[in-house]
């Protein structure tokens, strides 16, 4: 695990204007990994990203036995026959998810462990999914990492059927490994709403069949992955877009403008419904050559808002919402209470305990802005909200984040880009 490393957030003393080069989608970059090593012949991903949640993709297909290997900026995967071993998944929810499945396909045992955050997220969904498709799974009914998977060299599959409300994970994981299943799989979601984070099941589903695999989704909530063969080949990773979020939103705070250079036209990256987020709040959205430009007014309309599809936005948006003009509502996210930590009871704590005036729902928050004092901002060892209190820090003087370190799990340098961008 990364050290805790606190860091006073530096306050924005004019409009910063800059533009930020993000690394690899996460999302892309683990999704990929995961087809590579089912793959039938090697698989380029082009400038995928290397951060800790990828490294640990990366390290987890290696113990099961395919080979990743560096080449310039990118990473070549080579399958190999899948073999028992022990998958670190540290905090990443896409290799805690994402990895079982395959581990079903290799002939041993694969032990699963991460870290203490990553022992309260929910798995039982998955662990009673990967049972309906002939995967035996030790977990002492815990529902929870640890847990082994008993591989056995092929998987049945067939129909599957489970309560994904918890988080799409489940959904994409089952998906992924499933063209290796003797009778590919056919999903569907039991809960009572629509499963969470559509734009990441569509990414799912998008790099099964650009590797080749037949995927129907006869109907909401429901999937079918032929069993096949996957195809390597080169694949390009886009950049991050949920990660361009504390940058744009520093645009909207100063008064500034940011460029993302290599947004891309199309995509189904749940980042790219920042366009249309920030300009609701009145910042000022163009798609030009040198990339998506934010611009920003110094003062962020407040807004009321369903982020169910896109919740990992939650805690930039959470957090211009405190320094916004007038109250917000963020709704339709419960399944956040089982992300790095329970970002919704977080974000509410934290900026309660900075003078703000928040009421926690059980499925969202609302919050109205009033002036906050410094203190220190908590983390909880999540990525998103270490860089929320970089973007409160913006405004209020003497916040200090308990450990920017974290942010490693998706970015490799936040910090640096950060004081790169403001100027320092
Ligand atoms: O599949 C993925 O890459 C992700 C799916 C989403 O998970 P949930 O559906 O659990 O929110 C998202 O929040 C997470 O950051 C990444
Ligand atoms: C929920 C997130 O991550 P994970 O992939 O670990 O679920 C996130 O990055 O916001």
């Amino acid at each position: 695990m990364h050290p805790a490393q606190p860091w006073p957030a530096p306050t924005a003393d004019s409009a910063v204007h800059g533009t930020v080069a993000l690394p690899g989608s996460k999302s892309l970059t683990n999704r990929l990994l995961v087809l590579a090593a089912v793959a039938e012949s090697p698989t380029r991903l082009v400038a995928p990203l290397r951060a800790r949640d990828t490294l640990l993709m990366a390290g987890a297909l290696r113990s099961l036995g395919a080979e990743v290997s560096d080449d310039g900026a990118d990473w070549v995967v080579t399958p190999g026959a899948l073999r028992g071993g022990d998958v670190d998944t540290g905090l990443a929810g896409t290799v805690m998810r994402f990895v079982p499945p395959v581990a079903g396909l290799a002939a041993g045992d694969v032990a699963f462990d991460g870290d203490a955050y990553a022992r309260e997220r929910p798995m039982a969904t998955l662990l009673d999914g990967l049972r309906q498709a002939g995967i035996e799974v030790n977990d002492a009914g815990r529902g929870r990492l640890p847990f082994v998977v008993r591989g056995t060299g092929s998987v049945p599959g067939g129909t599957v059927r489970v309560d994904a409300s918890a988080s799409s994970q489940f959904v994409s994981g089952l998906l992924l490994a499933a063209p290796r299943y003797d009778k590919g799989i056919e999903l569907e979601h039991s809960g009572d709403g629509p499963v969470p984070s559509q734009p990441h099941v569509e990414m799912t589903v998008q790099v099964l069949r650009a590797a080749g695999v037949e995927v129907e989704t006869p109907a909401p909530g429901r999937w079918t992955v032929v069993p096949g063969p996957v195809a390597g080949g080169d694949r390009p990773v886009e950049p991050d877009l949920s990660n361009a979020a504390p940058f744009l939103a520093a645009a909207l705070v100063t008064g500034g403008s940011v460029t993302v250079p290599g947004w891309p036209t199309s995509t189904t990256q749940a980042g790219d419904a920042l366009r249309a987020l920030l300009a609701a709040m009145g910042a000022d959205v163009a798609s030009t050559d040198a990339g998506l430009v934010v611009r920003g007014t110094g003062s962020v309309a407040g807004f009321d808002v369903d982020l169910h599809d896109v919740g990992e936005l939650t805690p930039t948006l959470a957090a211009l919402a405190a320094l916004a003009d007038s109250p917000s509502t963020l709704r339709g996210i419960a399944h956040l209470r089982g992300h790095e930590t329970d970002r919704i009871a977080a974000l509410a704590a934290e900026l309660t305990a900075l003078g703000g005036d928040v009421t926690e729902e059980p499925d969202g928050l609302t919050i109205r802005p009033r002036p906050l004092r410094g203190g220190t901002w908590h983390a909880y060892a999540d990525h998103r909200m270490a860089t929320a209190g970089a973007v409160v820090g913006l405004r209020v003087p003497g916040i200090e984040v308990d450990d920017i370190a974290c942010t490693s799990k998706t970015l490799p340098d936040f910090p640096g880009m950060w004081s790169t961008l403001l100027g320092g």
